[in-house]
């Protein structure tokens, strides 16, 4: 059987919910290969993160090589990276291999506030990493850590994003999340030259743990199938509407979300998930 695969290169989440299990997950439901490639270990529940164990640059570089050399990849997604050695490190790997289909999560903080990305690898982040992206998503704390912006109007979502661009990546989606006055979450996909909207309601749960690393690693997915940007930004955005839409209870602080509500309600003929 000939399959497609995509690579994820980020943290482990030991609760599941974020970093390279919600990546996996979500690379099963949408129907591809999924491989990973770990870059630091966390001890992590619902409610924060308790420990962080970075892996040295060489062990990112290493597996990278063992899949690059071997299996290959259709499509590669970076999450949480820690430090500006190993951002390094994992883009001289990218760049050697010559993967393209490349979607940055420039993961910085989790949701508990425990800091996930060094604050001086910002600006490796930038020279080293954004030029390879196919696709940059931030959110807006992030894009305001990388254009040095305050963003708060929807014509400075539109100048980071130009800024973004100018930085070499080729479409930049400016995510809405966070936006918790709005009542709806409003993604915005630049592309260079056009600015594309994604509406959803807004879902009022607390059950939003990992939902920037399952949105990244769906448009991965996606495009890893030979999809357009534009397309795979669309199908990433109803899968994570159905994943927090479908959140799971468990634990006592943020639930994760739910990796197999989109695949599944598409079976129900898109009936929630009792
Ligand atoms: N409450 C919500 N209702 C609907 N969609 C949401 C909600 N929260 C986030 N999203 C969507 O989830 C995706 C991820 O956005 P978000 O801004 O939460 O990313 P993030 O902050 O990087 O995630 P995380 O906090 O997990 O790191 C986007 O498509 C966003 O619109
Ligand atoms: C290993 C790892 N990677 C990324 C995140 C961000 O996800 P969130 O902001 O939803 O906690 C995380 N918490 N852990």
């Amino acid at each position: 059987m000939k399959v497609k695969k995509a690579l994820t290169i980020a943290g482990s989440d030991s609760g599941g919910g974020a970093g390279i299990q919600a990546d996996i997950k979500t690379f099963q439901e949408l129907g591809v290969y999924g491989m990973s490639v770990l870059t630091a270990v966390t001890s992590q529940n619902t409610l924060g993160v308790q420990a962080v164990y970075p892996l040295p640059p060489e062990a990112a570089a290493r597996q990278i090589q063992s899949i690059g050399e071997d299996i290959g990849t259709d499509a590669v997604k970076t999450g949480m990276l820690f430090d500006a050695a190993v951002i390094k490190s994992v883009a001289r790997s990218i760049s050697s291999f010559g993967w393209e289909k490349v979607v940055v999560d420039p993961v910085m903080i989790a949701k508990g506030g425990t800091s996930l990305l060094q604050k001086e690898a910002i600006a490796a982040l930038k020279e080293d990493l954004l030029p390879l992206a196919m696709v940059v998503t931030p959110n807006i704390p992030e894009a305001e850590e990388l254009t040095g912006m305050a963003i708060k109007t929807e014509e400075e979502k539109k100048e980071a994003a130009r800024v973004l661009h100018r930085l070499g990546a080729s479409h930049v989606v400016m995510k809405g999340g966070h936006d918790e006055d709005v009542e709806k979450a409003v993604d915005i996909l630049f592309d260079g030259e056009n600015f594309f909207y994604f509406t959803s309601p807004r879902i009022q749960t607390k059950n939003t743990h990992g939902t920037g690393c399952t949105f990244s690693s769906a448009i991965a997915a996606e495009l890893a199938k030979g999809h357009s940007v534009y397309n795979a930004v669309s199908t990433a955005k109803q899968f994570i509407q159905a994943a927090i839409e479908d959140s799971i209870q468990i634990g006592n602080g943020h639930g994760p979300t739910n990796h197999w509500a989109f695949g599944r309600r598409n079976q129900l003929g898109g009936k929630a998930l009792e």
